[in-house]
């Protein structure tokens, strides 16, 4: 497990560790390594470090003068490193002289002329390398760059973000609409929220140890690792019977959308040993049994025989059929997850799970969650709004899912891909993530592991995938982790 950390646990951090160590120390360190990655980036750029420029854009705090201190070992290693300070009154202490004192030239980045802004912009496109010292941790509002240097750094393909990409909120992850797009991060110290929320931003996530670890409280959010999966997946003891890992029951598909049946047991059936339940319409129990024999039809969610957890909804429809397969699963007294279909239902009902007993899990993309919780305003915000209001673990789907749990604890999702972006991937997932709450594990957990599996299995394949490769993808991808 992985911590990911807010600006506020962050700068605790940074105070309690700044009265240890020698004044400046830890700059020192952030900024040597920062200049060891843009030296990296170099030699990918170029094949060679000779010759090469390096932009740095500095801003008034410490972020600047992390890149005004990478520019002077940079400097120093016959690399010709230009500043342009954004703020020419105001830099960080110290760091301006270093620079210079290196062989480092600075010039404004901003002019009250047209022509100073596209001078800016000129020397940015010859650059090798931009490192981006705008701001840090205090990012997050609009750069309000002028123009022909925000299309300058929009066309780059070798920024090199120190801390954060600036304009990037580093506790949501929410971009300003002219925040910098990275090529790599370099971060320090630990995670932060946005390097999980904003990949699109950050590039490739560079974190330096500048020796912050033992002042760092328990993270504001966990970031599962192929570590956790293989500690805590559940698996056959010697002695193990098909019950020992639990029964996941599947409400899903219908005659209609007999699809979501099979990719939904299929996800159930190849996340562990064990049984899966099927229970639908004939059409669609027909399908399920022709695609995976092992499972066992049930006749009715109170007579399905042993069950330790329930997925109710992919594909069951919004109809009378669909409310009342919804309404029976709310008196179940196991785990269930509701997905799909079955939050439309939620949605139409007023605090539906007030009465429910055990756990629930409930698995919306952005448009299921704005009808059961109105618009998502940032994903870990608003999926930990919606867990408190409800009392469920709610796993909040999109480019970085969010698992956010009532006890405010919080799981951010790095598996994602692009390839999961087609459609079955969801009724895969919930039948994962179901088969995880039957065996008993913590339900926040079984759906940040479900997540992790689910996004990893799917970035095992070479090129597009349609959602029925998941399954075998997710027998490999566990066979390769357990
Ligand atoms: N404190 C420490 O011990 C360390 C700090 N480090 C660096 O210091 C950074 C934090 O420094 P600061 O606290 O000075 O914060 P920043 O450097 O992030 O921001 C400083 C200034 O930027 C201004 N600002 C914010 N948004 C702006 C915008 N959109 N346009 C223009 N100006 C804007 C703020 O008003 C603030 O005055 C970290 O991100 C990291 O890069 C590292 O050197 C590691 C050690
Ligand atoms: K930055």
């Amino acid at each position: 497990m992985i911590g990911a950390y807010s600006v506020a646990q962050i700068r605790d951090a940074e105070a309690a560790a700044m009265r240890d160590v020698p004044d400046g120390e830890l700059m020192q360190r952030a900024s040597y390594a920062l200049a060891m990655h843009c030296l990296e980036v170099l030699r990918a750029r170029r094949g060679h470090v000779r010759g090469s420029r390096v932009v740095l854009l500095v801003g008034s705090g410490g972020n600047g003068g992390d890149a005004l201190y990478a520019g002077k070992f940079l400097a120093q290693r016959g690399i010709a490193v230009t500043a342009l300070l954004a703020n020419p009154d105001k830099t960080y202490p110290g760091a301006l002289g270093a620079f210079r004192a290196a062989g480092g030239y600075a010039e404004p980045l901003r002019g009250n002329r047209a022509a100073t802004a596209r001078e800016s912009a000129a020397v940015i496109e010859t650059a090798d390398v931009v490192i981006d010292g705008l701001v840090g941790l205090g990012s997050g509002r609009v750069l309000d760059l002028p123009e022909p240097i925000a299309a300058a750094l929009a066309g780059h393909a070798g920024i090199v973000a120190v801390d954060v990409p600036s304009g990037v909120d580093v506790d949501t992850g929410v971009p300003a609409e002219d925040a910098i797009r990275a090529r790599v991060t370099v971060t320090f110290g630990a995670l932060k929220h946005a390097h999980v929320l904003a990949p699109g931003h950050c590039g490739a996530v560079e974190l330096v140890d500048i020796g912050l670890e033992r002042y760092l409280p328990i993270p504001d959010a966990r970031i599962l690792t192929d570590i956790d999966v293989a500690s805590a997946w559940p698996q056959p003891a010697h002695d193990g019977h098909k019950y020992s890992l639990g029964v996941v029951a599947i409400a899903a598909g219908s005659d209609r959308y007999p699809g979501a049946a099979v990719l939904c047991s299929g996800g159930a059936l190849r996340a562990k040993p064990g049984m899966v339940r099927y229970l639908g319409e004939p059409h669609a129990a027909d399908r399920v049994i022709a695609a995976w024999p092992e499972a066992v039809v049930a006749a009715s969610m109170q007579d399905a025989g042993r069950t330790d957890a329930w997925v109710v909804g992919p594909g069951i429809g919004t109809d009378e059929r669909g409310q009342a397969l919804v309404d029976e699963a709310l008196q179940l007294d196991v785990p269930v997850l509701f997905d799909a279909d079955a939050l439309t239902v939620l949605s139409q009902r007023d605090d539906p799970l007030t009465d429910r007993t055990a756990p629930t899990v409930l698995t919306p993309h952005t448009g299921e969650f704005a009808r059961l919780f109105g618009e998502v305003t940032d994903p870990l915000t608003s999926a930990r709004e919606a867990a408190a209001q409800t009392g469920a673990v709610v796993l909040l789907k999109g480019p970085s899912t969010v698992i956010a749990s009532p006890d405010g604890t919080a799981y951010l999702n790095t598996t994602g891909t692009s390839k999961l972006a087609t459609a079955g991937t969801g009724d895969v997932l919930s039948g994962i993530i179901g088969a995880l709450l039957a065996a008993g594990l913590d339900p926040a957990l079984a759906a940040a592991l479900g997540a992790h599996a689910h996004g990893a299995a799917a970035g095992l394949a070479d090129g597009f995938i349609v959602a029925g490769d998941l399954p075998s993808l997710l027998r490999t991808y566990l066979a390769q982790t357990l």
